[in-house]
């Protein structure tokens, strides 16, 4: 795969799924904001994360995509039929959004019954049935919503988007504010309608949530596809790059100089304490790696050999941004 400007696309080592989301030069803009610019996509039967800091673009393409928003340039097809003003695509199209716009005096049925009449569904009980036990709230789903959890909420509202059985599945941010059990319990159901054969998109700017999740992802950033294809391929890029480590040890000093002497490493700056109570920092080394893996091997090696305990190792560069700044080529 390649990265920078344009994007690479790593579907020909996959077999070839048939397309069913496609996004031709999809920009949008917000008077001089550009909020999508020139996305170009095609998304087939699976789970693909959109991963993306926040501000990237990822709710204004979902809501594109799910014929809520009208793109100012380009066409989204599902199935081959514009989604935009559009309405029998709705038949085929589930958006969870990422507001939680769930009217808590309703209970789960009610809410997600409303949602299958809107479809004019012709058995709307059935469906209504259907979908709690897809989300596992069937002994809670005649309780009002304002007296469930997060996490059962976000379900109601999952089973709410696909109480039509739609081929695409859109949600927003799902697994925010969730627990590590109801994220699990997420990630199955998502795994579920992926096996049967549906398009499910999620958005996130969380790395973990979508190695967890999707072999294949779409990274957006400034609202351009920065990179699209294999998890894997695109994570080995972020970890080839340069990291930076804060490290503190028994004998910071004596560490510095050893890691001096390491070809794996670009640059050792030793950091001084400040502060004191809550607003204090640590000191320690911060510590450039110029090769990510060989050091990780080295560090304890070069510790040992020293008599040097290692305290604390914790990476100071990993947020998502500079890791898509990397990828978009940006430093
Ligand atoms: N209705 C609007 N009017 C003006 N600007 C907007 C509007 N909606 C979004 N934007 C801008 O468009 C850009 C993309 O926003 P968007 O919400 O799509 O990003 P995002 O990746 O979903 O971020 P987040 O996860 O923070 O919601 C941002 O700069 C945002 O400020």
């Amino acid at each position: 795969m390649s990265i920078g400007t344009e994007p690479a696309t790593e579907r020909a080592a996959t077999p070839a799924a048939p397309a069913v989301l496609e996004l031709a030069n999809v920009s949008r803009w917000y008077g001089n904001v550009v909020a999508v610019n020139d996305v170009t996509m095609s998304l087939g039967p699976g789970v693909t994360g959109l991963l993306g800091p926040n501000g990237a673009g990822k709710t204004t393409l979902l809501h594109m995509m799910a014929g809520f928003l009208a793109p100012s340039r380009g066409t989204v097809r599902v199935a081959g039929r514009p989604t935009w003003r559009n309405p029998d695509v709705y038949r085929d199209l589930g958006l969870v959004t990422e507001r939680e716009n769930v009217h808590g005096f309703l209970t789960a049925r009610e809410f997600i019954r409303a949602s299958a009449k809107l479809q004019r569904l012709p058995d709307a009980e059935a469906a209504t049935r259907r979908a709690i036990d897809m989300v596992d709230l069937a002994s809670a789903a005649d309780r009002r919503i304002d007296t469930y959890s997060k996490g059962m909420r976000q379900r109601a509202r999952v089973a709410a988007a696909l109480v039509h059985d739609p081929r695409v599945l859109l949600l927003d941010e799902p697994f925010n504010g969730m627990d590590p059990r109801q994220r699990m319990h997420m990630m199955e159901l998502l795994h579920q309608m992926a096996a049967a054969g549906r398009t499910v998109l999620f958005s996130s700017h969380i790395l973990e949530e979508v190695e967890q999740l999707s072999g294949t992802v779409q990274v957006i950033v400034a609202g351009r596809l920065a990179a699209s294809g294999d998890y894997r391929k695109i994570r080995r890029l972020m970890t080839s790059r340069p990291h930076e480590f804060v490290i503190s040890s028994s004998d910071d000093r004596a560490l510095a100089v050893a890691l001096m002497a390491e070809d794996s490493v670009a640059g050792v700056e030793i950091v001084a304490h400040t502060g004191r109570g809550r607003g204090a920092t640590a000191g320690g080394l911060k510590i450039r790696a110029a090769d990510y893996g060989r050091f990780s091997r080295a560090l304890p090696r070069i510790a040992r050999t020293g008599g040097i305990r290692l305290l604390t190792v914790v990476p100071a560069d990993e947020s998502l941004e500079s890791v898509f700044s990397y990828l978009v080529g940006a430093r």
